[in-house]
């Protein structure tokens, strides 16, 4: 039977202009599509980009605005066509819900960097119809930009879907996961400690590079790392000069870039993930003198994001998250401006997001 005109009642939390404060939103899903997925949102993490385009620092911004990307849920319906769910299954959204599925990118297990991917929230879907996050009850996705849950990862480690795998792709792909490199993390927030059990995970020894002392313990006796750095001290600095094969440089501001590449090796590699609201100044000298690379990297593709979710079940690796209920939401978003959490927010919306 055709329903597509009709639509499924939802509910979640959405901010109505820059002031990027949130408030209760009653709204509408499409109904489950042949090739859908509809799911009730357990739990949903809290990402720095939530932060950024709920204040519209990066001129793009639609409101009404619910933020989520980094969605885990149990499925409710599946479309007619569906393969890879049932009802029941536990299930993960990242970043990305659309996609052209026809381009090289795509083509190539890469849809997200494709030119017309489409975002899980903040984007506009095929149907012309504003995407709307995690920050809600329930959520229809289509098949391919889903993500099998595995049954001994907890759903409260929703954050792997976007800070897990925009840390784990690069340490990938840009040859950085081989045992026994030095690895440098840059920002010690929510990608940055992923960042930090990844290369781990991978046999590297890891320094943490941050500008606060205050760091030191949490880096290494919580989180693994073998040493650390502290950025705002130029005698410590210079005495890790040439000392890194790679740097995953995850600060959400300005900052420079000059004291990074110093620590490179030859051939180091600087990858920046953090999205900072305006351009950073790139030192070329530096660059040159040693062949060193300064690049970037975007969350990742769904056949990567789905290894990666099966290797932190496997390896135990999971994101350190302050669990918080829906209508604690602002004050989270206030506390994650001032870096006043470890290491992410993770919305409670089973059992906290309420109607009244
Ligand atoms: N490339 C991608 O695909 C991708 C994916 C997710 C997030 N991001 C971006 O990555 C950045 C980090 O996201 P997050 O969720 O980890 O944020 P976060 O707030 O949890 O962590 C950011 C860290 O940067 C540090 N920091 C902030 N300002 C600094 C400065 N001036 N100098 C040094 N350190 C500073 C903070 O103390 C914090 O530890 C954001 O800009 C976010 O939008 C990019
Ligand atoms: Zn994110
Ligand atoms: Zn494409």
């Amino acid at each position: 039977m055709e329903k597509s005109h009709e639509n499924v009642e939802a509910f979640g939390w959405a901010a109505r202009d820059t002031s990027g404060v949130l408030s209760p939103f009653n709204f509408s899903r499409r109904v489950t599509g042949e090739k859908d997925v509809q799911f009730k949102v357990m739990y949903c993490g809290i990402c720095h980009s939530d932060l950024h385009q709920l204040k519209n620092e990066w001129s793009n911004s639609i409101y009404p605005m619910v933020p989520g990307h980094e969605v885990v849920g149990v499925v409710t319906e599946v479309g007619s066509k569906v393969e890879k769910f049932k009802i029941g299954d536990k299930v993960g959204v990242g970043c990305l819900v659309g996609s052209c599925r026809k381009c090289e990118n795509c083509d190539n297990d890469l849809e997200n960097y494709c030119r017309d991917q489409i975002m899980t929230y903040n984007g506009v879907y095929t149907d012309g119809i504003p995407t709307y996050g995690g920050y809600s009850d329930i959520m229809v996705t289509n098949e391919h930009y889903v993500v099998h849950w595995p049954e001994n990862l907890p759903m409260e480690a929703a954050p792997l879907l976007c800070a897990g795998i925009t840390t784990y792709s690069p340490l990938r792909y840009y040859g950085l996961d081989k045992p026994g490199m030095h690895i440098g993390v840059v920002g010690l927030g929510g990608l940055g400690h992923m960042a930090v059990k990844f290369a781990k995970a991978f046999g590297t020894k890891v320094t943490v590079i941050s500008t606060s002392v205050s760091k030191i313990d949490e880096a290494i006796d919580r989180l693994g790392a073998d040493s650390f750095l502290v950025s705002r001290d130029p005698d410590q600095m210079q005495g890790a000069a040439g000392s890194l094969d790679g740097i995953i440089d995850t600060v959400s501001a300005i900052h420079p870039l000059l004291p990074l590449i110093n620590l490179l090796k030859t051939h180091g590699k600087l990858v920046m993930v953090g999205a900072p609201e305006k351009p950073l100044e790139l030192p070329v000298f530096p660059l040159l003198l040693g062949r060193k690379l300064v690049a970037g990297s975007a969350i990742g593709g769904m056949k990567e994001t789905q290894e990666m979710v099966d290797f932190a079940a496997k390896h135990n690796i999971t994101p350190d998250v302050e669990v918080v209920p829906t209508d604690y939401v602002n004050t989270a978003l206030e506390r994650l401006l001032k870096s006043d959490v470890k290491y992410r927010f993770v919305l409670d919306i089973g059992n906290t997001l309420n109607k009244n």
